[in-house]
């Protein structure tokens, strides 16, 4: 029998590839069910291509060349449908946006990759198109960011109406306190993390936290005579406390000076995850493949035995496990492995963050050392010497140090390009504009942070715009690091601890400089041209190279 012409296949394929998208990739959300759809994507190519071989009695390079055609027409029939979608008839089409941004999750991935400056690319177009852009962030391009001060309020506060969007899914179908779209799971967890974190569970960790400070301090003193990175020791830091407060251990890298087998991780994971979130189907595919699966398994597989030795020691030390762990595991409808996600949650959420802020914290002193000694002088007046830091003193007396890190956590957010929030089914007015329901909406933080209308030299270092100089302050409400609202940072109060008793030990331990004589490139690098500040969803800060000089104190 003779093979036919490639065209009926063809124009086949594409309507199909049309009524797909359609009926099913323009509504919905189906990325959780990718694995699915591209099994089933493979099944039929691979029925047409059996059937084909069977027809046309086992040419199979004709075979080939028909199920190949199918499989073209019907990528073509799925892309033009939806450009022409997304372009012409979107409901979002009247929101002004980049081109790219509008069509692909493609064009944020290519911009992540070009240096994971996302956050700053948002705040170009806020600038350019104004205060709401349509821009695909982390989910399709019904994603609208919202570059105003009320938008923080009526996406993120009390009484919104707006819910987790389809990013928390990534994980699916494994869950924790931030990665649930359960929200009465979510509201039910979050009373049990709270408890971790009331002032009397804080004072329990505070002694635990000096202890990190000190023996960071003492392995910085014997490193004096050139140049040392010290964004590295903060996140052996960061890490530590959480290791301790969290599994009831250390990870003993200040102790080692050297990095545990999980940061290594997170630096690897982090640039997949920071571009592999711009297209989420593409970050649930991956997940999928066998050497990311191998990655994460070995990382869950470590804290799942970290669980399960903490559960087996009966620590007379309070811990933040010791809230979390319920007396029965269905007591409180959880599930076996919540508490590993949760875990997890607790050592990336509380370490990442802290360490991010620290670090462009350290920077900002060493680039400005008058304001590195105000700091002091202040800390001199409260603390004898680093062994009396004390939280309780700081908190209530220290507003420039208050000052500083409000400034850190302004200047360079942790999360800084926002978090994704869905309007309800019947839309939401956000910043006086009425969203469909259904859409994406976000608060770039770090676009917010910096805007003239807000915060007086938005991009100054002016930590005494929070205590005397409140008039460089214009709108307090835009400042939103830990965000507000039901799923804000339920670790606000631990990380102000963990800076405010670590930065007190350092400028009382050590005077910062960065050094010029050319004994450190990268010192000299890091001062001319500023902070190396990736984002991945969280951030991350590139190594800080800075000369200390030992403060005789005490
Ligand atoms: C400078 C330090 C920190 C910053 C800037 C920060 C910021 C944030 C932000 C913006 C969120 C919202 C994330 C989202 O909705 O997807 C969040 C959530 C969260 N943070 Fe933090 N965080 C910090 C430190 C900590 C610490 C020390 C912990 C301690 C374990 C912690 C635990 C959490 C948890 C468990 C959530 C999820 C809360 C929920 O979904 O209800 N964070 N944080």
């Amino acid at each position: 029998m003779s093979f036919p012409g490639l065209i009926m296949p063809l124009t086949g394929a594409i309507c199909v590839g049309v009524t797909i998208h359609l009926i099913v990739f323009s509504r919905g959300e189906w990325e959780r069910h990718v694995v699915t759809i591209m099994w089933s994507i493979f099944l039929c190519q691979a029925l047409i291509c059996a059937a084909t071989l069977r027809f046309y009695g086992g040419l199979y390079l004709q075979s080939l060349l028909y199920t190949l055609t199918t499989m073209v027409g019907f990528s073509v029939g799925v892309f033009t449908s939806m450009s022409i979608y997304r372009i012409y008839f979107h409901r979002l089409r009247q929101f002004p946006g980049p081109l790219g941004a509008r069509l692909s999750g493609f064009w944020s991935m290519g911009t992540a990759l070009r240096g994971f400056q996302l956050y700053k690319k948002t705040q170009t177009l806020h600038r350019f198109y104004g205060d709401f852009v349509r821009i695909r962030k982390k989910f399709r391009p019904r994603e609208i960011s919202i570059n105003h001060v009320d938008a923080i309020r009526d996406i993120h506060g009390i009484r919104s109406k707006c819910t987790k969007g389809p990013f928390y899914d990534l994980n699916y179908p494994s869950r924790s306190l931030q990665m649930t779209r359960d929200k009465s799971f979510h509201s039910k967890r979050k009373q049990v993390w709270e408890k971790g974190f009331t002032s009397s569970a804080l004072s329990q960790y505070e002694p635990r936290i000096l202890h990190h400070s000190l023996v960071m301090a003492h392995q910085l003193s014997k490193r004096t005579q050139q140049p040392e990175d010290i964004t590295k020791w903060i996140q052996f830091f960061g890490f530590d406390v959480m290791g301790d407060l969290v599994f009831g251990k250390s990870f003993r890298m200040l102790e080692e000076g050297r990095p545990h087998f999980i940061l290594g991780q997170m630096a690897a994971m982090g640039p997949v995850v920071g571009s592999l979130i711009c297209v989420p189907w593409l970050f649930i595919l991956f997940q999928n493949l066998p050497v990311i699966s191998h990655m994460r398994n070995k990382w869950i597989g470590w804290c799942k035995s970290q669980v399960e030795d903490r559960k087996t020691f009966n620590s007379s030390r309070v811990d933040l496990f010791s809230f979390l762990l319920p007396p029965s595991i269905h007591s409180e409808g959880l599930e076996a492995d919540d508490l590993i996600y949760d875990s997890e949650l607790a050592i990336v959420a509380g370490s990442d963050t802290t360490s991010t802020t620290l670090a462009a914290l350290l920077y900002l002193l060493t680039q400005e050392p008058e304001k590195q000694e105000i700091l002091r002088q202040e800390v001199d007046r409260l603390c004898s010497s680093p062994q009396e830091v004390s939280n309780q003193i700081l908190s209530k007396n220290a507003p420039y140090l208050d000052g500083c890190i409000k400034e850190a956590l302004r200047l360079y957010p942790a999360v800084p390009s926002g978090v994704q929030r869905m309007t309800p089914p019947e839309g939401a007015v956000i910043a006086g504009r009425l969203i469909p329901g259904d859409t994406l909406v976000s608060t770039p933080t770090y676009a917010i942070h910096r805007d003239p209308r807000y915060f007086v030299q938005p991009d100054a270092f002016l930590p005494q715009r929070w205590s005397s100089q409140s008039h460089l302050l214009l709108k307090q409400e835009a400042f939103n690091p830990f965000l507000i609202g039901q799923h804000s940072c339920v670790g606000k109060q631990l990380a102000m601890m963990e800076m405010r008793i670590l930065v007190a030990v350092l400028v009382l331990s050590f005077n910062f400089h960065f050094h010029d004589d050319g004994l450190s490139q990268r010192s000299h690098k890091t001062k001319c041209r500023g902070l190396d500040f990736q984002d991945y969803f969280t951030a991350r800060v590139g190594p800080v190279e800075v000369l200390l000089e030992n403060r005789a104190i005490g």
